[in-house]
């Protein structure tokens, strides 16, 4: 007879460009590593072999001219690899789950992008995830400019993706559609302050973390002695 594995925790970050979702996501993984739990960091568009393809045509705009619908189709097509070969398994597995961007960013991105018909969406969403659901979604939340400055101070002489080259309105009417998103499931949804230093929006993520799952990261097994905090 196999023992029992608990099942992992999916967790989510979302928000607009420069955010730091990256360096949240690596901040708690070390964290929850170092309680004991065995955790997988990944990301979207991409995350899985094929999905990371699609994200090559997506980044680079190259999907612009098929249409908002087409490119909302294809961040879906990308998620649906994404859920099937690495996420779902991983949960099984009993893994935490951390994942930079999910579905809420096409919720927002698609939505804002163009013209699409919101109930189509909320189906394309249904259909893609087909029952999957955040345990929790961290959402971080920043004045655009102060986040599209620190994308650019990342990516230095490179140019700026699909996204971070739209216009200043787009990114507005974006952090409206995270917010809106936080308010219409505060259940599953904690919005964050991210205009803080590294290390205490990290200290305000855990404690949200804690207060949610709190059970699950207490019941957590204790790392071995001299464990290593990351890999
Ligand atoms: N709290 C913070 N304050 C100032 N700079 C930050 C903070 N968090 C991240 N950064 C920096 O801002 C840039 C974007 O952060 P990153 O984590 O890559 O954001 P995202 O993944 O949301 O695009 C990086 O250069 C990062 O080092
Ligand atoms: C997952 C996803 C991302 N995106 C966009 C958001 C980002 O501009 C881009 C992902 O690029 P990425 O380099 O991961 O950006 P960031 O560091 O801001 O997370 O794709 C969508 O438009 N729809 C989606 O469903």
């Amino acid at each position: 007879m196999t023992a029992m594995v608990p099942a992992g925790r999916f967790i989510t970050f979302e928000g607009g460009e420069g955010v730091g979702k990256s360096t949240q996501i690596r901040l708690l993984g070390e964290r929850l590593r170092r309680a004991g739990l065995a955790v997988r960091l990944t990301r979207e568009p991409g995350g899985s072999p094929r999905a990371e393809r699609i994200r090559d045509f997506l980044m680079a705009g190259r999907a612009r001219a098929l249409g908002p619908l087409a490119e909302a189709m294809l961040f879906s097509a990308a998620r649906i690899d994404h859920v099937d070969t690495v996420i779902r398994p991983a949960l099984r597995a009993g893994e935490w789950v951390l994942c930079d961007r999910f579905a809420d960013s096409t919720r927002a991105y698609q939505g804002v992008n163009g013209g699409l018909d919101p109930q189509l969406l909320a189906r394309l969403e249904e259909v893609t995830l087909d029952g999957l659901k955040p345990d929790l979604t961290v959402i971080l939340d920043l004045p655009p400019l102060l986040g599209l400055q620190r994308a650019a101070a990342r990516r230095g002489d490179g140019a700026p993706d699909r996204f971070e080259s739209e216009d200043l309105a787009f990114h507005m009417r974006l952090r409206d559609a995270f917010l809106a998103i936080a308010r219409a499931e505060p259940e599953r949804c904690v919005l964050v302050d991210a205009s803080g230093d590294a290390e205490s929006v990290a200290r305000t993520i855990f404690s949200a973390l804690v207060a949610r799952l709190g059970d699950a990261v207490v019941a957590a097994p204790a790392p071995a002695a001299g464990a290593a905090a990351h890999g």
